[in-house]
Parts: structure tokens; C-alpha cells; sequence
């Protein structure tokens, strides 16, 4: 991404507001030929995306074919994508653009940081809770904005755009990038022209995820992006109040998952308008900060109208300024952010549980899991760290191995959280049951990956290794040391047990 305006498109002063015309760059389109070759494709697309969703090994199955056809998409689309420009170039003009509308980044510079992309520094030494950045709603591409854009006519008309903010701000991102003199220009134009999404993965590149549950979650969302494109593809096609829309004739796939991308890596949950419902925006300059462990540190002046970003830490001038994403999983991190954290201290390994509807103790159980707003089947976590059984994991499965006795002795308890402290156990023999169960777990999930972790890190220390080689390394990496984790937490929680009942002497 990233094309150039073939027109100047001076810097606006402003925001659009409603009904004002667009200047929009005259896109490359295709022949009529090559269109009616990606419309047939993207029917077939919508089709088997719209399958209803295959689960495990299933939801493998049909990704190549999906990914086939998006390529061949891609194949006739490619004519129309232009080269990407020099982010570092556009920056002095972006900062101009900030500074005209009021900002004062006196406190940070723009920087490349390997291994980062681009990032903030420190022009000064800061303390911890500085204020460094003030950014002004009316320099944010959010949901609020889209409604007053070009947009806004479609969003009305149109359920998908309706209910999910994050595919309204991609439009909204998308169309802005093609119109010559967008507000958001100087801004558009320094965003990253790639990423390391799941969506820039071959399928081959994929089975770097094989045994992780990365991978499965990973093809999902490339199954939902191309069922989203073939959606809009077809529906700025068809409907009318699409058609003065500057991607009606050149909607790419590559467009749609960079601007996907940009949102799903960039976002940020903002108040709305009306100062209640949270909205999603793209904030200007904030979001050059990248991501390490600590606290949320950002807030929003609701009287003045802007996003604030306070100092993590005390920095010295110079020094990468950062922001905590969230208590994020690598797994979440690659899937969503393009992004594999080493040290990050929130890691932890997703594990789809459930308790067999044909276990006789089925109903009992689930409405004894109900009480502590647990589910009989869902994904439960394992942590990275010292303990990697949560309260939620642990309670739900000493009630998986609960037999009838125990159960009904629990039920007759007026409060469950017991079920979740680790030093309250139900009986020897329920948590016998309970460690047995995660030892054998964690076993057969280590082994179905094909590669050990030392096998890993070896790889990982070859040189020249692609970045989302890389990147899978480490995630793979951090997976099996969960596993192994949980591996000694279970047996050193059976030698305890031992202990205590004297079966053993410490
Ligand atoms: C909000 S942007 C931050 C600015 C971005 N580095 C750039 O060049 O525009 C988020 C992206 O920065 C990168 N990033 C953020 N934190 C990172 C980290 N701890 N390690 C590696 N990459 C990171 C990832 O590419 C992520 O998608």
C-alpha cells in the first residue's frame, strides 16, 4: 500500500463533513475480461466460505482451496496494485500535519527500532505518569467518522457495517487512502504497507504453526477476511448508494487486507461521540508506540475531546517509549497484531475442554459450572509462569472429574469458590483425578508438535531466518514451555498430595 496521488491533494483543515465532495486519484482498473473473471471468482469464495465453518481438522481442509482461489484473485488484481512509498520520506510532512491541528510532540521523535518497524523515542528525560502525547478526536479515523464520511450512506443501508466497528473503520481507512485530498492523508501515508498478519501467510508458511492451536485460529480469521471481501466485493458491485464511492471499480484484495491489517494492528478502543458507548479509532502519532509488558497507561480527556499517553516508566532522552497492548497471548499477538513477544508475562496456551454430553452426570455438572460463570465446554488457559492452572481451569475440572457422591456434596454447599483455590481440594481421589488429567493433557498436546523446543531453539538461532519464521519459532517456543510447565506443576501437585497423606515421607 501506500500508492501516490497522482494529483497533489493539498493537507484540508478538517474532517469531511457530510455530503462534501470527494477528490478522489483516478485508480487503475482492469478489462472488463479480467473483471468478470474476479466477479465469477469471488462467487465461488463467498460460496465455500459461507459453508457453515469446519471444525478441527476439517476447518484445515478447505483453507487451501479458499487460499487458491483468493491467490488467483490476487493473480488478475495484481496490475492495479502500485508500489509502496518510503514511509521515512512522509514523516516530516505527517508531523507538519499534527502540528497545523494543534499537537505537541515535543516529548517524542519518530525512530526505526530493528525488529519493530518504526516506533516513538524520547527527545528528553521523563519520569514515570508524564504526560507525552495529546491527540484530538478530530485527527482520529473512528466509527463516528466513517458515519459522516463518504461512507455514511452505505453504513446506513448495510447490517455487517452496522454491527462490526472494526470492518466499518477498514472501509473507512480504505476509501480516505483513495481520495486525493483526504483529511487523513498526511497520516494514511506514513501507515506500514505490509504486515505480518496471518493474512500475508502461505499455507506452507503455516504449517510452521502445526500441533499449535495458533494455527487453527490463524485460518479462521483468513476464512473470515476473504468471506468479508467476497461480501463487499460484491456488494459495492450491486448496491446503489455504493456507487460514488472511490473503490467501487478497483476494491483489491490485497486493499482489503491491508487495511484489515492496518486496524486489527493499530486500533484502539476510544469513548464514542456521545461520550457513553466505546467506539474504535485509529489515533494519529499515538499509535507509533509499540508494545512490552506494564500498565494501561492511557486515558481519555473527555472535556477536552482527546486521547492521552502517559510515561510507562521513567525514560532517559533517547530511549523507545512503550505501550502495554493488553494482557495479550502470543498466540493472540501473532493471530491479531502481526507480533510474537518473547518476554511477554500474560502468555498463555488456549485448551478447549468439555464434559461429554454423554457423561450421566452431564446436566448436574454444567449447572454446578454455571454457578461460577463457568461453561461445560469452552477454551480454558494455561499460563505461562510458575502456575499455570488457573482458578477457572482448576474448577472446572475437579467438576469434570467429580464423581456422583462429590457432586452432590458439592451441590448441597452454599458457595463454589473453593472449587477454584488450589489449597482447598475435594478429595484425594477428585484430585488425583484432576492432575492425572492435565499431566496426560499436556503430554499428548507436546506431542503433537512435530519439533522439540531445543530442536526450536536451535533453529531459531540461524541467521537471515524470515521475519514470521521467526516469529512462529518463538510462539511455538513459548507454547511447549507452557506444557512443559504444566507437565512438573502437575507432578510436583501429586507429590504433595502424597505427602500430605502420609504415602510418602518429605
Ligand atoms: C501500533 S503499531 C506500532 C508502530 C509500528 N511499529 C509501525 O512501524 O508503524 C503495532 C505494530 O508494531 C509492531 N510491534 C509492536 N510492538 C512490538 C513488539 N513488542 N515486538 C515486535 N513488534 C512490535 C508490530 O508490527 C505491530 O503490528
Amino acid at each position: 500500500m501506500g500508492r501516490k496521488s497522482k494529483r497533489g491533494g493539498g493537507v484540508k483543515t478538517g474532517p469531511p463533513v457530510k455530503g462534501e465532495e470527494k477528490e478522489t486519484d483516478v485508480p487503475p482498473t482492469l478489462s472488463k475480461s479480467a473483471k468478470r473473471e474476479v466477479t465469477e471468482l469471488v462467487t465461488q469464495l463467498l460460496e465455500i466460505c459461507s459453508k457453515p465453518p469446519a471444525s478441527g481438522a476439517k476447518e484445515l481442509e478447505d483453507y487451501p482451496e479458499i487460499h487458491g482461489l483468493v491467490e488467483k484473485i490476487r493473480k488478475i488484481q495484481s496490475s492495479v496494485n502500485s508500489p509502496p512509498q518510503n514511509r521515512e520520506e512522509l514523516f516530516p510532512a505527517f508531523l507538519e500535519w499534527l502540528h497545523k491541528n494543534g499537537v505537541d510532540t515535543s516529548a517524542v521523535e519518530i525512530a526505526s527500532f530493528p525488529g519493530f518497524g518504526y516506533g516513538l523515542k524520547t527527545t528528553k528525560d521523563i519520569k514515570e505518569a508524564d504526560l507525552l502525547l495529546k491527540i484530538p478526536r478530530k485527527l482520529m479515523l473512528t466509527v463516528d467518522s466513517a458515519k459522516m464520511s463518504v461512507l455514511g450512506e452505505l453504513i446506513s443501508e448495510d447490517k455487517i457495517l452496522q454491527v462490526m466497528p472494526n470492518v466499518t473503520l477498514a472501509m473507512h481507512l480504505l476509501i480516505e487512502f483513495k481520495v486525493a485530498d483526504s483529511f487523513w492523508k498526511p497520516y494514511l501515508a506514513i501507515l506500514p504497507h505490509t504486515y505480518n498478519t496471518p493474512l500475508y501467510l502461505t499455507p506452507e508458511e503455516l504449517q510452521h504453526l502445526k500441533g499449535s492451536p495458533t494455527l487453527g485460529n490463524s485460518i479462521t480469521q483468513y476464512r473470515s477476511i476473504a468471506r468479508q471481501y467476497a461480501y463487499f466485493y460484491r456488494l459495492l458491485q450491486k448496491h446503489p448508494a455504493a456507487a460514488k464511492l472511490p473503490i467501487k471499480d478497483n476494491f483489491t484484495f490485497d486493499d482489503y487486507r491491508w487495511a484489515v491489517s492496518t486496524v486489527m494492528t493499530r486500533q484502539n478502543l476510544i469513548p464514542g461521540k456521545d461520550g457513553e458507548k466505546q467506539t474504535f479509532g485509529l489515533i494519529p502519532l499515538w499509535d507509533m508506540c509499540n508494545h512490552s509488558n506494564g500498565i494501561y497507561t492511557s486515558d481519555f480527556d473527555i472535556e477536552n475531546d482527546c486521547s492521552l499517553c502517559y510515561a510507562q516508566q521513567d525514560c532517559s532522552a533517547g530511549d523507545q517509549l512503550f505501550m502495554f497492548y493488553g494482557p495479550r497471548s502470543n498466540g493472540e499477538f501473532f493471530v491479531h497484531n502481526g507480533f510474537v513477544y518473547a518476554e511477554n508475562d500474560h502468555d498463555r496456551l488456549s485448551l478447549k475442554l468439555g464434559i461429554s454430553k454423554g457423561d450421566p452426570l452431564f446436566e448436574a455438572k454444567s449447572e454446578l459450572l454455571a454457578k461460577l460463570n463457568l461453561s461445560a465446554s469452552r477454551s480454558y488457559f494455561l499460563h505461562c509462569g510458575d502456575y499455570p492452572v488457573d482458578g477457572e481451569l482448576l474448577a472446572f475440572l475437579r467438576v469434570f472429574c467429580m464423581d456422583e457422591d462429590t457432586l452432590r456434596a458439592e451441590e448441597k454447599k452454599e458457595n463454589h469458590e473453593n472449587l477454584m483455590e488450589l489449597e482447598t481440594p475435594l478429595s484425594q481421589d477428585n484430585e488425583e483425578k484432576v492432575w492425572n488429567f492435565l499431566e496426560t493433557r499436556a503430554a499428548l498436546l507436546l506431542k503433537s508438535y512435530p519439533s522439540t523446543v531445543q530442536e526450536d531453539e536451535i533453529q531459531l538461532m540461524q541467521t537471515d531466518l524470515p521475519t514470521t519464521l521467526q516469529m512462529m519459532l518463538k510462539l511455538r517456543i513459548g507454547e511447549k514451555r507452557i506444557l512443559q510447565q504444566t507437565a512438573s506443576f502437575t507432578s510436583q501437585r501429586k507429590h504433595m498430595m502424597k505427602e500430605r497423606s502420609g504415602q510418602i515421607n518429605s
